[in-house]
């Protein structure tokens, strides 16, 4: 039996991600309160794998996700997946004015509009995770939960509303961690992901770009988190398409490693929607033309 960690309670969006990677009577999924806990399960080798999301199409990336894998024992993603997210708004049978309304931050803020607009007089209350709202909800602590619409199979409440995301097909991406092992066979439609520390000279960054664009690698992510030591130091968060073991995909990480000052591998594994990678598209004259115009137009303050 192999014990999945996963971004819990019960009813979160990530053990619907998770309940995708089990095998049925084979694997345990066990809840954390918090992605730390989950990753840390893995780490302690007190579960096999541990599920998280990495990032949403309206709010970008998971902040403690991104903390979390560059920080601690190296883990590496071997699966991911892709879900599209539906928010339900739960409150206790008997409830009839709603002035808090809790959720994951994500959460919240995919239902900003919304909000605003049914519940104006509602505060806005950030938990752990959508879950956990619906749990302190149950106990009283807040009038509403924005939740996965499954929470309210594990908590005893009531769906005062549903379908209320402001991006009707916002999409949210988990990842499947292990320990350093076997990496999962190519499959001709994977991506890689790493995290890099650079050196603080100019055009630093320019050089990763190149490195990769030289050898026609399709970049599907880039982003900055604070390394949470000098003001202005960054990581940089890379995901790009194809699998380590492919000559150039491992000549350009490689390339990477000689320009970094660290530069941790996340792992390579299957895309759950594959892309499809555009080829290089060197801007045509007529671009250039429409280019220099549009810069013509905005140091007049004409354009934007
Ligand atoms: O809190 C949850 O349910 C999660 O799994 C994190 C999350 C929060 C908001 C959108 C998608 C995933």
């Amino acid at each position: 039996m192999s014990r999945i960690a996963y971004f819990g309670p019960q009813g979160t969006f990530t053990e619907q991600a998770a309940l995708g990677f089990v095998h049925a009577g084979r694997d345990e999924l066990v809840p954390f309160a918090t992605v730390p806990q989950a990753l840390a399960a893995v780490r302690e080798g007190d579960t096999e794998a541990a599920c998280v999301p990495v990032e949403n199409s309206v709010e970008g990336a998971v902040p403690a996700t991104m903390d979390a894998l560059a920080e601690g024992e190296p883990l590496v993603a071997v699966a991911e997946s892709v879900l599209a997210v539906r928010f339900s708004v739960l409150v206790r049978p008997d409830t009839e004015v709603v002035r808090t309304v809790a959720s994951h931050p994500h959460a919240l803020a995919q239902v900003r509009h919304w909000l605003a607009e049914h519940l104006p007089d509602a505060t806005a209350v950030s938990t752990t995770s959508t879950a956990a709202a619906a749990v302190a909800v149950q106990r009283g602590e807040f009038d509403a939960a924005v939740s996965a619409p499954v929470a309210i199979n594990h908590y005893p409440l009531r769906e005062l509303a549903t379908g209320v995301a402001d991006v009707a097909d916002a999409k949210t991406r988990f990842l499947l961690l292990r320990r350093p092992g076997a990496l999962p066979e190519p499959t001709g439609a994977d991506r890689t992901s790493l995290v890099v520390t650079t050196a603080d000279r100019v055009g630093v960054l320019a050089e990763l770009l190149t490195e990769l664009a030289l050898r026609g690698i399709s970049l599907t992510r880039i982003e900055s988190r604070p390394t949470k030591g000098r003001l202005g130091e960054y990581r940089f968060y890379i995901d790009l398409l194809g699998h380590v073991a492919e000559p150039r995909v491992g000549d350009a990480l490689a390339a990477l490693h000689r320009h970094c000052r660290q530069a941790r591998f996340l792992g390579s594994y299957p895309q759950a929607e594959p892309a499809v990678s555009g080829d290089l598209v060197a801007a045509s004259n007529e671009d250039f033309i429409a280019a220099a115009d549009w810069v013509a137009s905005v140091r007049q303050g004409a354009g934007a």
